[in-house]
């Protein structure tokens, strides 16, 4: 489980969020929400343990995740930027992915088939689209096992078809126990019985304007 107590950011002297505390038990989802510059991917960035709060403490199973042993392998956190070698081709990247993860039981080409780079495995990623390389970087959540998933924007530049993919795969991930954190302005694609949401706004000071 994880466990997200009292915490508090600040940011060029304004106060981003104050005392948020939420828990996440496995097969749950959480909705970060909020309008742009709310401190989504701030917030985003401190659980997935690559910034500190100001204030307030993170616990994997118990343990602060600053102490835990195994929070950074139980962890795949996605980015804002899709993370993608634009030399090599959608092939080469997953080839290097799976060697980062602990989980190489799918074939490459049945991942590329599920994301829908299927007739595109050999041309270089700097030649694909913007949509075809959120593809690539997306692969990794069909290369990896672990159990929380902390993705920030992950909709961006994908098609219908594509979003549908990822919905079904967040479903997946949710009912074999998985946790999922994510930040999307198409909230729709979390399934609502499981999926808390955490509006970041009070603080916002255009919120009433
Ligand atoms: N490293 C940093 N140093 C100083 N200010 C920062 C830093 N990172 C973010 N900020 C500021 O914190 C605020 C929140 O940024 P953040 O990226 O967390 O917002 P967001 O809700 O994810 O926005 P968006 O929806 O536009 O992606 C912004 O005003 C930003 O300028």
């Amino acid at each position: 489980m994880l466990e997200a107590r009292r915490l508090s950011l600040a940011r060029q002297s304004r106060q981003l969020f104050s005392d948020v505390s939420f828990s996440l038990e496995p097969g749950h989802a959480l909705l970060l929400q909020g309008r742009n510059g709310a401190g989504k991917t701030s917030m985003l960035r401190i659980l997935a343990g690559l910034a500190r709060p100001d204030e307030g403490q993170i616990c994997w199973n118990g343990t602060a995740i600053s102490q835990s042993d195994n929070y950074l392998q139980s962890l795949l956190y996605l980015g804002h930027h899709a993370a993608v070698n634009t030399e090599l081709s959608p092939t080469e990247n997953l080839r290097y992915l799976s060697a980062l993860h602990d989980d190489d039981s799918a074939s490459i080409d049945d991942i590329l088939c599920a994301v829908g780079l299927a007739g595109y495995e050999d041309v270089p990623a700097g030649q694909l689209s913007a949509g075809q390389q959120r593809r690539i970087a997306l692969s990794r959540l069909w290369l990896s096992n672990s159990p929380l998933w902390i993705l920030d924007e992950p909709l961006t530049a994908l098609d219908v078809k594509a979003v549908a993919g990822l919905e079904r795969r967040f479903k997946q991930h949710l009912d074999d126990g998985g946790m999922l954190i994510v930040t999307t302005h198409q909230p729709a694609i979390l399934p609502e019985s499981v999926t808390q949401r955490l509006e970041l706004a009070a603080l916002d000071p255009e919120a009433d304007s």
